[in-house]
Parts: structure tokens; C-alpha cells; sequence
């Protein structure tokens, strides 16, 4: 399937956008310890959505694993067609892979395809980083997958299949999670990135505590 940018901006307000001096706090955090913020989760959860918008408040560029993927080999769903789903996790892991070991990528927030997770190659990369889970329910993604008919693993039935696919993958995802993201019923988006921002000053101070 094609990776989605997020359509629509999120309505915001000043008052919905974070205190300057705290961003500048969290950016210099993440210039100094440089660590990506890893967004994993299901197909439709929102990684691209809550990535992309929590990497503006907070001044940070996004990077998207199925982006990198579709720029260096084409449209997934052709990778799919012809080259076969082993091809195409071969080179996810190794998208994945330069981007996590390049310093170039390093202060970034970094989206992962929805089925990245299971590579126990990729796993291993994702142990010790700093890994957001997007959770969400069949109920959340149903508007946006079920007439779908661009993301291979889901036909016919994209929402079944959707179900069936998260039954397998749900486990490694939180496994994986320093922090789960509640993001059912599609939550407002300035709701959640100040939860995500919560976090990473948490793991700041535990960081500078353990220092
Ligand atoms: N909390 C939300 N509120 C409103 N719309 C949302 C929310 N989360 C996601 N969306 C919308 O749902 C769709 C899917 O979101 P998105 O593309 O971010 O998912 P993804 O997890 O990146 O999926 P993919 O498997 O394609 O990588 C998009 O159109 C996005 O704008
Ligand atoms: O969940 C999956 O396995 C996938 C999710 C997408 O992000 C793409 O990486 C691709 O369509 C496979
Ligand atoms: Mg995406």
C-alpha cells in the first residue's frame, strides 16, 4: 500500500501548541542524547498522523520507513506484486537499519511500516530505543481501512483481516513499547502529543537521575 501523509491538518489554536521554552528543553534533550523517537503500531493507527504532527509542535523532522522504502524501490503494493512480501521486509529491515544506525537520522521522530516490528532482525534494533506503541481497536481503523483496496495484506476483507493480522503482531508491539499510546476512538491529536511530550520529559529526568 501507498504510504499515506497525513491528510487534513489538525484545527489548533495557540493555545493548543506547546510553551516554547519546553520544546527548546525537550529539542536540546534529544540534540544531546540523540535518540529517534520510534512509532510503531498497526496499519491505519495513526503512526504518520501523530508522527508527523507531534514532530512540527515540537520541531523535529519525521521520517517514514515506508517513505524511505517507496523512494528507493517504487510503490509498495508493485514491490508486493512483483518482487513478493520476503523482497520487501528485506528491505525494510535495511531502511530501518541505516536509519537507526546513521547519525544523520538521529534527531528524528522515525515511523515504522505496521508489519516492521515482527523482523526479529528489526526487533533487536528496537530493544533499548525509545519505542511508541500506537494502540488502537478494529472500531478506530474501520472508517479509514474499509474500502480500502491499495494495502495488500488486507484483501479482501480489510477490516477481518486487519483483526487477524493485529492478533498475531499485538504482543511483539507492546513487548517492544517503552510507552503505549492510547489512540482509540481517534483521539484529538493535541491531546496526544502533549501525553507523548509527558513521556519523553519522564524519560529525561530518569535518564539524568541514572546519569
Ligand atoms: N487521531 C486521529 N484523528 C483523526 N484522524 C486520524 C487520527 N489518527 C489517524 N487519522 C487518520 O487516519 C488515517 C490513517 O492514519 P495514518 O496514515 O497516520 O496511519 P498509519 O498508522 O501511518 O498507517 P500506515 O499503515 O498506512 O502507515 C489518515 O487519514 C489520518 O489522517
Ligand atoms: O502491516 C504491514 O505489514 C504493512 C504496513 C504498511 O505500513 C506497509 O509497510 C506495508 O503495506 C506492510
Ligand atoms: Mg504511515
Amino acid at each position: 500500500m501507498e504510504p499515506e501523509i497525513p491528510r487534513g491538518q489538525a484545527n489548533l489554536s495557540s493555545r493548543d501548541l506547546p510553551d516554547p521554552q519546553k520544546v527548546r528543553e525537550v529539542q536540546e534533550d534529544y540534540l544531546e542524547k540523540k535518540r529517534p523517537l520510534i512509532i510503531i503500531g498497526p496499519m491505519a493507527a495513526g503512526k504518520s498522523y501523530i508522527g508527523t504532527h507531534f514532530a512540527r509542535f515540537y520541531g523535529f523532522s519525521f521520517v517514514d520507513a515506508d517513505h524511505l522504502i517507496v523512494e528507493k524501490y517504487g510503490p509498495i503494493s508493485e514491490i508486493f506484486e512483483e518482487r513478493g512480501e520476503e523482497f520487501f521486509r528485506k528491505v525494510e529491515a535495511e531502511v530501518i537499519s541505516e536509519v537507526l544506525t546513521s547519525p544523520h537520522f538521529r534527531n528524528c521522530v522515525f515511523s515504522l511500516g505496521g508489519g516492521a516490528p515482527m523482523s526479529d532482525a528489526v526487533a533487536r534494533l528496537l530493544r533499548g530505543e525509545q519505542v511508541v506503541y500506537i494502540q488502537v481497536d478494529a472500531e478506530t481503523v474501520r472508517p479509514r481501512i474499509e474500502h480500502n483496496k491499495n494495502r495488500p495484506l488486507l484483501q479482501p476483507h480489510p477490516v477481518q483481516k486487519w483483526s487477524e493480522i493485529f492478533e498475531q503482531r499485538a504482543h511483539r508491539y507492546e513487548e517492544l513499547a517503552s510507552y503505549i499510546l492510547d489512540a482509540r476512538g481517534g483521539r484529538p491529536i493535541t491531546e496526544m502529543a502533549a501525553e507523548l511530550y509527558e513521556f519523553l520529559q519522564k524519560e529525561r529526568s530518569e535518564e539524568d537521575i541514572n546519569e
